[in-house]
């Protein structure tokens, strides 16, 4: 694939940073290596000897002086190695890619998708999602002054009838014409999607992609919950069916290891991913070293098969969770809102009935009564538009507070009509 004409000019302008090209080169080089270049401080002066981390399952992970030395030293732009190496494996194991991929890390998926987006997208661009969506989205793609386009999904997420219909105002034929308005980035959350809960059939990620190729789009699969889904075997991924190498997938630790390490990976194109490292290179140099090395040491320790018995142990948390507030909402608010049972993630969309717009209920009525949710119009394109959905998530409270909370809910409901 052509992916120039994807790039911004801030993009394609992005070369790499000498002194990190140098840092690369030393790290690489035999340790006869004597070095005056690089301008990285002496670990010698810094006051942190080891670190010793317990883990739930009774093991201890040691930096002793040494790994600590290189954990709080400046590391790859695009991430240790040793992590780099396992999350490749995964990768293929997971999702065996059928065209070329590369892997960056990035501080949390939120960075890589922030930087997906500037390196993608122009003022006044096309851009494909389907709303409602992650605040986080929308908050890193509105300030590019592009144009968001929605494409009409269901609990089964975008439906492939209506992104055909989106498209057909464009001629495929004329995709690569000087000028060309025709969309080039399609965005979307295959897996317990934020805020809806949707997951994304098979045959509908098919016929998505095959629209993707006839107008040469590339599709940004931000997945954070793909190891959130409950049932199995876990749905093909757009990047398993990426025979061309338009897929961008964007994964996280956030769900399953920590959200507070900022751990997260950028897979696609060895061109657009190197892309992504040049600015990295330029914004934050490259995410926590220590950070990295904590995780890495953790994944090498567990290997693939721990990995995943951790993701098991997890997923059963979520089931129980999304079970507690479905067995809730059953209880307290069938007759007053409706919703769909979530197949993966942490969140439920609730359409409150006879509610023509949830924002002032829930910042004012809902506050009073001591729930807090969030009103829906914060996940849509224009967050102006009224919107009778509220989202509820069901990560952090207990099932005895989801059930409260409901009761709380369906009154307010009540007392509102
Ligand atoms: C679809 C989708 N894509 C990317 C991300 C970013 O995750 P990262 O890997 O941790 O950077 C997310 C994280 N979503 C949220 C985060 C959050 C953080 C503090 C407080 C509230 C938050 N709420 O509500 C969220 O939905 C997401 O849902």
């Amino acid at each position: 694939m052509n992916y120039a004409r994807f790039l911004t000019a801030v993009s394609a302008a992005r070369k790499p940073s000498a002194i990190r090209m140098l840092t690369e080169l030393q790290q690489r080089s035999p340790p006869t290596m004597i070095s005056l270049a690089g301008g990285a401080p002496n670990p010698n002066t810094f006051p942190f000897l080891s670190a010793s981390f317990g883990l739930k399952d009774g093991q201890t992970l040691n930096f002793d002086e040494a790994l600590m030395k290189r954990a709080l030293q400046y590391s790859a732009s695009n991430g240790i190695p040793e992590l780099l190496t396992w999350m490749k494996k995964l990768q293929k194991d997971l999702h065996n890619p059928p065209s070329p991929m590369d892997m960056c890390v990035t501080t949390g998926s939120q960075e890589g998708l922030c930087k997906l987006f500037e390196m993608l997208v122009n003022p006044g661009d096309n851009v494909l999602l389907d709303a409602p969506t992650y605040s986080g989205t929308l908050a890193a793609l509105r300030p590019l002054g592009c144009n968001l386009i929605n494409v009409s999904s269901d609990q089964h997420g975008m439906i492939p009838a209506a992104l055909k219909d989106v498209l057909s105002r464009w001629d495929p034929s004329e995709v690569h014409k000087a000028g060309s308005t025709t969309p080039k980035i399609l965005y979307t959350i295959p897996n317990g999607g934020n805020p809806t809960g949707a997951s994304m059939t098979t045959q509908r990620k098919q016929e998505v992609y095959e629209l993707a190729r006839q107008y040469d789009m590339l599709i940004i699969e931000d997945d954070p919950y793909y190891f959130l889904q409950f049932d199995k075997p876990w749905a093909p991924s757009f990047l398993s069916m990426d025979v061309d190498g338009r897929i961008l997938r964007t994964d996280s630790f956030s769900k399953i290891l920590s959200s507070g390490l900022r751990i997260g990976f950028v897979t696609g194109p060895k061109p657009l991913v190197d892309r992504v490292v040049l600015h990295i290179q330029a914004s934050t140099m490259h995410t926590s070293t220590f950070t990295q090395l904590m995780v890495s040491q953790l994944l090498h320790s567990w290997g693939q098969d721990g990995f995943l018995q951790h993701i098991e142990g997890v997923i059963e948390f979520y089931r129980k969770q999304r079970n507690a507030m479905i067995s809730s909402a059953d209880k307290w608010l069938k007759d007053v809102a409706e919703w769909h049972a979530p197949s993966a993630g942490m969140f439920l969309w609730i359409k409150l009935k006879g509610i023509a717009d949830t924002q002032q209920l829930i910042m004012e009525k809902a506050l009073e009564k001591e729930v807090l949710l969030v009103p829906g119009g914060v996940f849509m394109i224009n967050s102006s538009d009224p919107c009778p959905y509220v989202r509820a998530a069901f990560s952090l409270s207990t099932p005895e507070q989801i059930d409260e909370a409901f009761r709380r809910l369906s009154s307010l409901i009540k007392e509102a009509k």
